[in-house]
Order: structure tokens, then sequence, then C-alpha cells
């Protein structure tokens, strides 16, 4: 049997900074294993071959966890989408005692079953006001590190909890990696508002400039409504989403933007993160980690020297 990762971890991982790990066995990943104390590990799991998209997300997960959550975090949270899991994945393969004592706090329902089923120790934001980590997707992320979110109609506590962390960190695959907001996401910036205001609210969009037609003919502004579901998608916290596009002038300027719209009255959380994020991590369908980092510098995280088997499944 390999060594087990978790004692090169503690080794790595007892500095003051966040270290960049290279782990000794990099295929080691528990990916359904419920973290419970007594539990071994196994010390080996295949990783399974993914689609490029799939294998890219992942890519971009590791990284981030790599390089942001040493084990002096022990409050973290957790962002909500198709990436995420990949973050919680890695986490878990840090191995019990990294994560024994540590808490994890949700940004909704789903990274509270993907918290609970792992095994881990869930938490909330009331409870921890102040975060180590979090680490969450994106819908699109601009040059300067601004993002659209909210996809998933979580922005508002996705907000809470970037906010509330001493280091917000961004995982998104290669296609949500853009020079200006809106070029990619076209369907509009994500509005969580009061049930009641919607139509107001809609309205006063409309009026700063949200086109009701994109120049495709696909619908612009609009209430999101549910798939599956008569009526409006309702958030984590029963309120409405409105999604609004704006023209690329307007996107040019997210934080005008964001103060704009957030301050509508019936407006209770806009999907755009301006001036939060210390650093983003896309996973390429080459197999790299392009790093977007706070000083607006690119790092090219070749062949990611972490989980080299990644590389040659894509
Ligand atoms: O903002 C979000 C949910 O509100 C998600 O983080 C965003 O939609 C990215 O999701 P994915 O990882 O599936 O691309």
């Amino acid at each position: 049997m390999p060594t087990p990762t978790v004692d090169l971890l503690k080794s790595k991982y007892n500095t003051a900074d966040a270290p960049d790990i290279k782990v000794s066995n990099p295929a080691f990943v528990p990916p359904t294993q419920p973290l419970t104390p007594g539990k071994q590990l196994p010390t080996s799991v295949p990783l399974p071959v993914l689609p490029a998209v799939e294998a890219a997300k992942r890519l971009a997960a590791f990284a981030a966890v790599d390089r942001h959550i040493a084990l002096q975090h022990k409050v973290i949270g957790i962002g909500s989408g198709s990436t995420v899991p990949y973050v919680v994945d890695r986490i878990l393969a840090q191995g019990f005692d990294a994560n024994k004592d540590r808490v994890f706090l949700p940004t909704g329902f789903q990274s509270k079953e993907l918290i609970i089923k792992a095994g881990l120790t869930l938490g909330d934001v009331d409870q921890y006001a102040k975060i180590d980590v979090t680490i969450d997707g994106a819908d699109e992320v601009d040059n300067e590190l601004n993002s659209i979110k909210g996809g998933g109609a979580c922005q508002l506590r996705e907000k809470v909890l970037a906010e509330a962390a001493d280091t917000w960190v961004i995982v998104a695959d290669y296609r949500k990696n853009s020079e200006i907001l809106g070029t990619t996401w076209t369907q509009g910036i994500p509005i969580e508002v009061a049930p009641f205001a919607y139509a107001k609210v809609l309205t006063n969009l409309s009026h700063m400039g949200s086109p009701s037609t994109l120049p495709n003919g696909k619908p612009g502004l609009s209430l999101r409504m549910g798939k599956m579901k008569a009526g409006p998608v309702v958030s984590d916290n029963g309120n409405f989403i409105i999604d609004a596009p704006f023209p690329v002038e307007m996107m040019k300027d997210p934080i005008g933007l964001l103060h704009r719209i957030k301050m509508l009255t019936g407006v209770v959380e806009v999907g755009l993160f301006c001036n939060m994020a210390e650093a983003a991590y896309f996973g390429n369908e080459d197999g790299t980690v392009s790093a977007r980092l706070k000083d607006g510098s690119m790092e090219k995280i070749s062949s990611v020297p972490d989980i080299p088997e990644l590389k040659a499944q894509v």
C-alpha cells in the first residue's frame, strides 16, 4: 500500500503560509466515502476519466484547494454549482486529521447536502461570521477578477460567505474566463428580489437600460421561471430571481452597475461580485490550469504538477 497522503499533507501544511503542495500520491481521492473517525481512508483510488469540461472543473478545484486550504484553516465556506463537488473531494483527500476540527459553511441547499454527505462538520455563517477560506464557482470572470454569479440562484448566501472570508477563491472551467462580463454569460446578471417587489424592479431595470430582447433575438430582462415547476424560481431565501442583461458599455463598468442595481428598492442582492476574489482558477482543456491573481497577473500551472495523471486523461 502506498504511504497515506495525509502524513505528507500534515508536514507540508504545518507552515504559516498556504503552501504550494505537491501530494505524493496524486491519484488519492476518496470521492464517495464519508469522513468518519476510526475509518481508514483509501490511500489510492483511481480518478475517474471525465469529459473535458468536467475534467477542467476538477483541475481548477484541485489546484485551488491545494493552494489555499491549509491545515490551519478551520472555518471553510463551500460554494454552489457543479464545480464545487470537486472542491469537497479534494478537501476530503486531505484526510481525517486535517478535517476533524474543521467546520464547513454552505452557500445553499446543494452545498449543505454536499457537506453532510461527505461526513464533514456543518456550520452556518450566523455562527461563524469570520471564515478562513471560501471557494466558489462562477458563471463568468473578467480580467479584473469581477464575476457574475447566481446561475444557481445562490448569490445572496454566496456573497455573504465571500465577504466573510479572509480569502475568497473562484474555481471554474475555461469557458468562464472573459475579458468583459456578459460575453459568454449572456442571459443577464442574476438579481435576487423580494417577491412582492419583482414587477417594480423589472420596470426599474428596464429604465436603466436592460433590454427585454437580446440582439440575437433571445429573451432578455426576465423573471427566472422554474423548470418542471409552474411559476418562478424561488431562492433558498424565499425570494425571486430576475436575470438582467445590459449592453456591453454598461458591463464594462461592473462596479458602477452593481451599485446602481443594489440601490433599487426591492433588490436583495446582485450577482456581481467585484473586488472580492483573491484568485480565480480556470481548468483548461489541455490539462493545465490558468490562475488569475489579485495583482492582475496570470499564472499558468502547467501540467498541474500536483495531479499529473489528470493531464493524461484530458
Ligand atoms: O453562482 C453560482 C450559483 O448561484 C455558481 O457558483 C455558478 O453558477 C457556477 O456554477 P458551475 O460550477 O456549475 O459552473
